[in-house]
């Protein structure tokens, strides 16, 4: 389970009001994504469900409990940039949430927990393309090949919900594609629900079960610093995605399984997608 609710949430920054009564049910292994235009507080939003800003008002619950006052490892999160160590090798980057939850101060493992440790990243690093790039520092690897690190990065802690600010934003074209496929692979195969952060609308209806757009019903230059936005459009994606069943499209548009990727009694229901 790794339901969201967010209950009449506003967010103000002294007399800026950015965000203003959003409420939102995300189910357990849904894929939304927010968009929104710039500076609408989609960021914001984010850091909120991240537990890195607390909401002015409202309430955030992560399966029914209240969200704790910071981040934690039952969310993950991926940046657009900086969301790994430069100082640190693409397996001590993966290994470094492991280190840090035995030990907070040295963040180090010791024995049989550390090869244990080293063998389920070196299984990630592949999981997502990196096999053999194991001892190169992140300026030794692709932009793309940074963006599937910080993913491996996340994912070793197993979040219930993985949190993406624009993870793929500068990325070119084609890497950017084959990026998708690998998300799509990792939300199919994991019990995580995503929330992404998109400028790109294209990557919205691409990757999630539902996009959800941000904007301020009242834009008058004048009263930027009054109303906050909110949502104003919640569009589920049709045919539904379901995590972990395949697409009634065929071939294989969206389904994990080829197999399957045709028949529509795959699809059981779920939820309000
Ligand atoms: N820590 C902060 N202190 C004060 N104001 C902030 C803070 N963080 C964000 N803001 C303001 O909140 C508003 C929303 O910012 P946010 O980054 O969430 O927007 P966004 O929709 O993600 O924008 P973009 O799409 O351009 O990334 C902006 O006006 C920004 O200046």
């Amino acid at each position: 389970m790794s339901e969201l609710k967010i209950e009449k949430v506003w967010k103000e920054y002294g007399d800026q009001i950015v965000l203003e009564d959003v409420s939102l049910t995300v189910d357990s292994r849904a894929f939304v994504a927010l968009v929104g235009p710039s500076g609408c507080g989609k960021s914001t939003f984010l850091r909120m469900l991240l537990g890195q800003e607390q909401p002015t008002r409202g309430t955030i619950l992560l399966d029914g409990a209240a969200l704790p006052a910071e981040p934690g490892a039952d969310r993950g999160v991926v940046f657009q940039r900086y969301s790994v160590f430069p100082h640190l090798t693409a397996l001590g980057n993966v290994l470094l949430g492991k280190e840090l939850a035995a030990s907070r101060y040295k963040a180090r493992l010791f024995g049989s927990a550390r090869r244990n440790a080293i063998e389920e990243a070196r299984g990630l690093l592949a999981e997502v393309g990196l096999a053999g790039a194991e001892n190169k520092y992140p300026a030794q690897l692709s932009g793309g090949m940074q963006q599937r690190l910080a993913l491996a990065q996340a994912l070793i802690m197993r979040p219930k919900v993985l949190l993406l600010d624009e993870p793929f934003g500068a990325l070119d074209p084609g890497i950017r594609a084959e990026i998708h496929t690998l998300m799509k692979r990792l939300w199919h195969e994991t019990q995580m629900t995503v929330v992404m952060v998109t400028h790109d609308m294209r990557e919205a209806f691409t990757l999630a079960t539902r996009v959800v757009a941000f904007e301020r019903r009242r834009d008058r230059p004048e009263e930027k610093e009054r109303y906050g936005a909110t949502i104003t459009k919640d569009i589920s994606i049709w045919p539904p995605r379901i995590a972990g069943a395949a697409s009634i499209f065929g071939p294989d548009r969206d389904g994990p399984v080829s197999s399957l990727g045709h028949r529509r009694d795959d699809l059981a229901p779920s939820g309000d997608i």
